[in-house]
């Protein structure tokens, strides 16, 4: 549907389209015919890390409008933002996709996968079955707090910075600089690449 099919000027009876919904309108129409790339970040330390990991790729492959482009390298990283020690080791990995969904979409999308591995919510950075975060979308930046994009702590993660390095060493997080450069400026302690594992791009 575009714009001017939708304002009908010949018929009394229809109501002006105000310009809001048509600036939305138009915007998923454009997202339709012109994927968007996105990256997301996962990460889990309860239970069988690697085999959940590979759960939640299948299970976004599977969203109608998602295609996994590329699957990052397996790090074993110590936890972030929590006393060391207290938690177990996480698995974390990045995806990079195409997608036709809008960013809420792929949001709800997120943690509709999270739940299906049976995520709890309690403590915040409490430990997790599995985690799904938008890390970034196309060039889009907001500080919307129920998605904020870039992913508001993504820059300075180097369990996030490193995978995503190994499958787009030319990345940009909008706003911040290059993956490259923000990876240089953190530690990589605790952010071990685990070599003998291995997650599969969907077929
Ligand atoms: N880019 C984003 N990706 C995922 N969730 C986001 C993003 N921006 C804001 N949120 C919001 O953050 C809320 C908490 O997310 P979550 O429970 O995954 O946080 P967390 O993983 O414990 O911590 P962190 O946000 O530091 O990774 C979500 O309900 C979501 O609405
Ligand atoms: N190593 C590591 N630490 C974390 C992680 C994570 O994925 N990996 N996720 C968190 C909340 O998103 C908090 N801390």
């Amino acid at each position: 549907m575009t714009a001017s099919s939708l304002r009908g000027p010949s018929d009394p009876t229809v109501q002006p389209v105000p310009a809001s919904v048509m600036e939305q309108v138009d915007a998923a129409d454009t997202t339709l015919s012109n994927p968007k790339r996105a990256v997301v970040a996962l990460g889990s330390n309860l239970g069988n890390r690697l085999e959940t990991l590979q759960g939640a790729i299948d299970a976004l492959e599977d969203t109608p409008g998602v295609r996994i482009k590329a699957v990052s390298p397996v790090y074993e990283t110590e936890p972030w933002g929590v006393e060391p020690g207290s938690q177990p080791t996480y698995y974390n990995a990045v995806v990079v996709l195409k997608t036709t969904l809008p960013p809420s979409s792929l949001l709800e999308r997120a943690h509709a996968v999270e739940e299906a591995f049976n995520r709890v919510r309690d403590e915040r950075w409490g430990p997790r079955t599995l985690d799904v975060d938008i890390v970034a979308y196309a060039d889009v930046v907001s500080d919307d707090p129920q998605l904020t994009l870039p992913h508001p702590r993504a820059h300075e993660r180097a369990f996030v910075l490193a995978p995503w390095f190994d499958i787009d060493p030319e990345a940009l997080v909008p706003g911040r600089g290059t993956v490259a450069e923000l990876l240089a400026a953190v530690t990589r302690h605790g952010v071990e690449a685990r070599g003998d594992l291995e997650l599969r791009l969907p077929e």
